[in-house]
């Protein structure tokens, strides 16, 4: 069949898509709204140049994340479909997230409701349960990673970078926000990384700003290794949504509460709306 689904035993060519507005641009290049045309399926075709891949030495981890991401199948991570190149560009054929994306919402609400957030965090639990069933790691959880689809749901989207949209919140460095102590002191890491990052988007969703934020790197730096954890006053948050994140955000890895837990937490149970794939996936 001609769908977009078998599309990986496919040899794609720019002329198989009608182009369509962009979504966005940035450092490796721009995506646009596509359709391919003998399905008509809509897709976001992202569009790299090969020479600021070479200049920035990514090729091998672009194709180590297409050939990740290309696996993958959960509601809540943004499909890869197939890629293609010409001489001068890599093209990335990949799900389009309709409600485009989550920190422009967040920057937009200033911060989520307890429902939301919990709804949020419980399929991006689900996502990263599905991720480490399958031996993928440090799904890269920032906000700037994660799309909205049609019905509002979370996507996560990233595969090793992303495409740099002018307003972005972080330097281009990347953050170090999100990233748990033993990342930061740079011993070897485990899926429990995926549990720290998921309650610092948890508190970020919840107050509007990641809990270990400082002006300077290295007071981030150090906030995140003493855990130095602090709720303020407003907004008001429930204090089993603290609970929660005081479980997440703890220094010895193994001490962090696994997935599977985090989904029978009070808070979660109480917030999350149910989802139509939490028993089966
Ligand atoms: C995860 C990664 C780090 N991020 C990215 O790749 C970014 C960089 C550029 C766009 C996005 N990539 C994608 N975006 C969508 N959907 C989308 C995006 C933006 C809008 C939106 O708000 N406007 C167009 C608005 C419409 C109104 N005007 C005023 C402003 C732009 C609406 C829908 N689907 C799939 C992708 C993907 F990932 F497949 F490429």
């Amino acid at each position: 069949s001609s769908d977009v689904s078998s599309v990986e035993k496919r040899r794609w060519i720019l002329n198989d898509f009608d182009i369509g507005k962009p979504l966005g641009r940035g450092k490796f290049g721009h995506v646009y709204l596509a359709r391919e045309k003998r399905s008509n399926h809509i897709v976001a075709l992202k569009v790299l140049f090969k020479s600021q891949l070479q200049q920035s030495q990514v090729e091998h981890q672009l194709r180590r994340e297409v050939e990740i991401q290309s696996h993958l199948r959960h509601p809540n991570i943004l499909r890869l479909y197939g890629y293609f190149y010409d001489q001068k560009r890599v093209y990335l054929i990949l799900e389009y997230a309709a409600k485009g994306e989550l920190y422009k919402e967040l920057q937009k609400c200033k911060y989520f409701s307890e429902r939301r957030s919990a709804t949020y965090v419980a399929s991006l639990a689900r996502a990263l349960i599905y991720c480490h069933g399958k031996h993928v790691i440090h799904r890269d959880i920032k906000p700037e990673n994660l799309l909205i689809g049609a019905q509002g749901e979370l996507k996560i989207a990233d595969f090793g970078w992303s495409v740099h949209t002018f307003n972005r919140r972080r330097t281009m460095c990347g953050t170090l926000d999100y990233l748990p102590p033993e990342m930061v002191e740079s011993v070897e890491h485990d899926a429990s990384v995926d549990i720290w990052s998921l309650g610092v988007l948890c508190y970020e969703f919840l107050y509007g700003v990641p809990p270990f934020e400082a002006k300077e790197h290295s007071d981030t730096y150090r906030r995140i290794v003493q855990v130095d954890l602090k709720f303020p006053p407003k907004p008001i948050v429930s204090s089993a949504a603290k609970d929660l994140i005081s479980q997440m955000l703890v220094k010895d890895s193994s001490q962090r509460l696994p997935l599977h837990k985090l989904l029978e937490h009070p808070w979660i149970v109480q917030n999350a709306e149910p989802s139509d794939y939490s028993g089966f996936w």
